[in-house]
């Protein structure tokens, strides 16, 4: 029954709700988009019915074994606030056997009622007898028009015993939990009651009835029967799955985990496999958005994420690019992306974060001229997985070169940050390292050309487009086929109805998303949001692009790198004692109101992460930039001052337990966000093999 209904989205009786996407601006949308009355049946409420439920016909076994079952998923406290607003009360019983006709469900229902107990649905849960189950891990609800029965189907997480606990993750498995209703109408009133608090509901019209219907003796009454449930519409997305991802291994997480998912829940896709690198990028950045309104769901690792990203916000129409929800599903070797910012690692609980809705705005910027470990760390990525990133760190400590930097960046202050009101928004895209400058994008995709050798500066970005606008006529010829300059891009991992009262993290950014464009004074951030609005880049994150710091035009150390690791670099320091002692220079460059401190020196490596960069695998407490918030609107900078293989070893040694950042020599602070880094260098490299970078690979 439950499978029946799953693809009858439009079947008579459920009555869709509007989708938030249909007109206007997504964004005021989903701002607005709320709940309906606190109550939804408030006539219903407390009701208790107590007749006519007397005669058994479940067998006390069953009925222990069910309640074994349900024990599982056991729970909180039902005197806990964390339940939220009650929906609707009443008596239920939670039936065992799956009825498979018709008859068995009337026996069912008019026999079993004895073993009833009091159930409420409220804003948070289905509370029954002991049990709950959390609407969380709800993934829709099944219901057939005329009976007194539901089901929900859920995937709540199931706990281990204690032995196995230790050692065995905790896991979401699939549970349906058929109940039986006092009548009919109590059943229709619970299901609505789900609707109400977004699970999406698999209507199927009563083949009894449809045959009535069309029999001549149809009564008037049969009508008032079949039911009207106000719910939400299925959406509609395109999958973009990269079968390499994982080890090959995508493909089977998706058809066997995910898929089931969003078949209950309604959804209708499109499932595109990638063919090649930078397919995904070319799906994402010409699919008519028509055919997928609600979304794109990346199926793989952070490198498909990254190009979908890319492809989006290539084209004409960024506006309505960068409103396009995205959807996460972890299935590559590592997934530190969609894990350091939206705090999933497994598919099931990704795909169930996309159905049950939210979204998290995010800022992206780019990363221009990528090599070094990175690239070689993407030779290795068949053959090592996740490791190839420190495999190619090793080879690279092997031959460590000498690095010399030109480094300016805008502190952000926490005094500043507060001021300005800066809205949470998340930010998904990461820029983990900063590499050497190559010579040559090879991706043809990426739009590579030789030119950009001749680029004195490598440079991180998070700005307007419209200051590139500006800016790339002056400073890099091959900006305009070379860099992906991304505005804040409100991407989601979660799919757009909104969920009103939660307090998730989704639900956080969501007030990010939603106040973005109105109430963060940023400069940067106001013209991410609005290309039209030139005062804000007129005023300043445009013109410090334009009125670049003054670089050395030949700076001395841009001779051959010395490849021996020594420290040698003869700059002369200006800067605090501890800078003199790393061997920094450190001058500020005020400009405007703002003040931009450049940094010169010899460098182990420059880290620049929008999340804390927690790696999957790892079991250590192993976090590159512990206080990275994705939704802080700044960027963590972390500088690895000096040179030498003894110092960076122990840079990396105690990065494994999250201790790096209390080095002497490893300064780190938070810097403005919409603000560019530049870089020069004569041989940059940094850690890329600690952070996934893949996402910014192809940036
Ligand atoms: N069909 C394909 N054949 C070969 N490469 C592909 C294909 N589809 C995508 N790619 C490339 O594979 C790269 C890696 O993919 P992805 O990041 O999704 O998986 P992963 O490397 O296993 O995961 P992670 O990045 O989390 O370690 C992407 O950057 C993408 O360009």
């Amino acid at each position: 029954m439950q499978k029946s209904g799953i693809s009858q989205n439009n079947s008579p009786g459920v009555l869709p709700q509007q989708s938030i996407h249909q007109s206007g601006s997504r964004r005021s949308q989903i701002s607005t988009g709320q709940h309906s009355s606190p109550t939804v049946f408030p006539e219903k409420r407390g009701k208790v019915r107590s007749s006519r439920q007397k005669e058994k016909n479940i067998a006390n076994d069953d009925t222990e074994k069910v309640k074994a079952e349900v024990h599982k998923i056991d729970i909180g406290d039902e005197q806990s606030d964390l339940l939220g607003y009650e929906v609707f009360s009443g008596k239920l019983v939670l039936e065992k056997k799956t009825a498979h006709s018709n008859t068995d469900v009337q026996n069912a229902t008019g026999t079993a009622y004895q073993d009833a107990v009091d159930a409420k649905l409220t804003s948070k849960a289905l509370i029954w007898g002991h049990m709950m189950l959390s609407l969380e891990d709800v993934v829709s609800v099944s219901y057939m028009a005329g009976l007194g029965q539901f089901t929900v189907h859920s995937y709540p997480i199931t706990k281990k015993s204690c032995m196995l606990s230790c050692f065995v993750k905790p896991r979401r498995t699939r549970k349906d939990f058929r109940f039986l209703a006092s009548s009919p109408e109590d059943a229709v009133q619970w299901v609505s009651g789900f609707a109400d608090q977004q699970c999406f509901v698999n209507f199927s019209e009563n083949p009894m009835v449809s045959m009535k219907k069309q029999s001549s003796e149809i009564l008037a009454a049969d009508f008032l029967f079949e039911p009207h449930i106000k719910c939400k519409s299925p959406p509609k997305m395109l999958v973009i799955l990269n079968p390499r991802s994982g080890h090959g291994r995508s493909s089977k997480v998706f058809e066997s985990k995910v898929k089931p998912i969003f078949q209950l829940a309604g959804f209708k896709t499109e499932i595109i496999k990638t063919t090649t690198a930078g397919h995904a990028r070319k799906l994402a950045s010409s699919v008519d958005f028509n055919t997928c309104p609600d979304g794109i769901i990346c199926v793989g690792g952070d490198g498909i994420v990254n190009e979908v990203l890319n492809g989006l916000l290539t084209r004409d129409n960024q506006e309505e690019a960068i409103s396009i929800p995205i959807g996460i599903i972890p299935a590559g070797s590592d997934n530190s992306l969609v894990w350091t910012v939206l705090g999933v690692r497994d598919p099931v609980s990704a795909a169930l974060t996309i159905v049950k809705g939210g979204l998290t705005a995010t800022d992206v910027f780019a990363v221009e001229w990528i090599r070094t470990v990175l690239e070689l760390s993407e030779k290795y990525q068949k053959r090592f997985g996740p490791l190839r990133y420190f495999v190619a760190g090793f080879l690279k400590f092997l031959c460590l070169p000498k690095y010399n930097y030109e480094l300016e960046y805008l502190p952000v202050s926490k005094e500043r940050s507060r001021a300005e009101g800066i809205p949470k928004a998340s930010s998904l895209s990461s820029i983990d390292s900063i590499m050497t400058p190559s010579r040559v994008s090879e991706d043809p995709d990426m739009g590579g050309s030789t030119l950009a050798s001749s680029e004195p500066s490598d440079y991180v970005r998070g700005i307007d487009p419209k200051i590139k606008r500006l800016s790339s006529g002056r400073i890099n010829v091959v900006a305009e086929a070379e860099e992906v300059l991304h505005p804040q891009v409100s991407l989601s991992a979660t799919p757009i109805w909104p969920r009103t009262r939660s307090k998730s993290r989704t639900d956080k950014a969501w007030t990010g998303l939603t106040t973005a464009n109105d109430s963060r004074p940023s400069r940067g951030t106001v013209a991410m949001n609005d290309k039209e609005d030139i005062s804000s880049t007129t005023s300043d994150p445009g013109l410090y692009w334009d009125r670049e710091p003054k670089w050395d035009t030949q700076p001395k150390w841009d001779a051959e790198p010395n490849w021996d690791g020594d420290t040698e670099d003869p700059i002369e320091l200006s800067g605090p004692p501890d800078d003199i002692e790393l061997g920094i220079k450190k001058e500020e460059v005020p400009k405007l109101e703002e003040k931009w401190v450049v940094k010169k020196g010899q460098f182990l490596g420059v880290l620049i992460c929008n999340h804390s960069c927690r790696t999957v695998q790892s079991l250590s407490s192993q976090v590159v930039a512990p206080k990275a918030e994705h939704d802080d609107s700044s960027l963590d900078l972390l500088m690895v001052h000096g040179g030498g293989r003894l110092r960076l070893l122990r840079f990396l040694t105690n990065l494994q337990g999250g201790r790096h950042v209390s080095l002497p020599y490893v300064e780190y602070l938070k810097v403005a966000l919409f603000k560019e880094f530049k870089l020069k260098s004569s041989q940059l490299m940094i850690d890329a093999f600690i952070c996934d970078a893949g996402e910014v690979s192809e940036g």
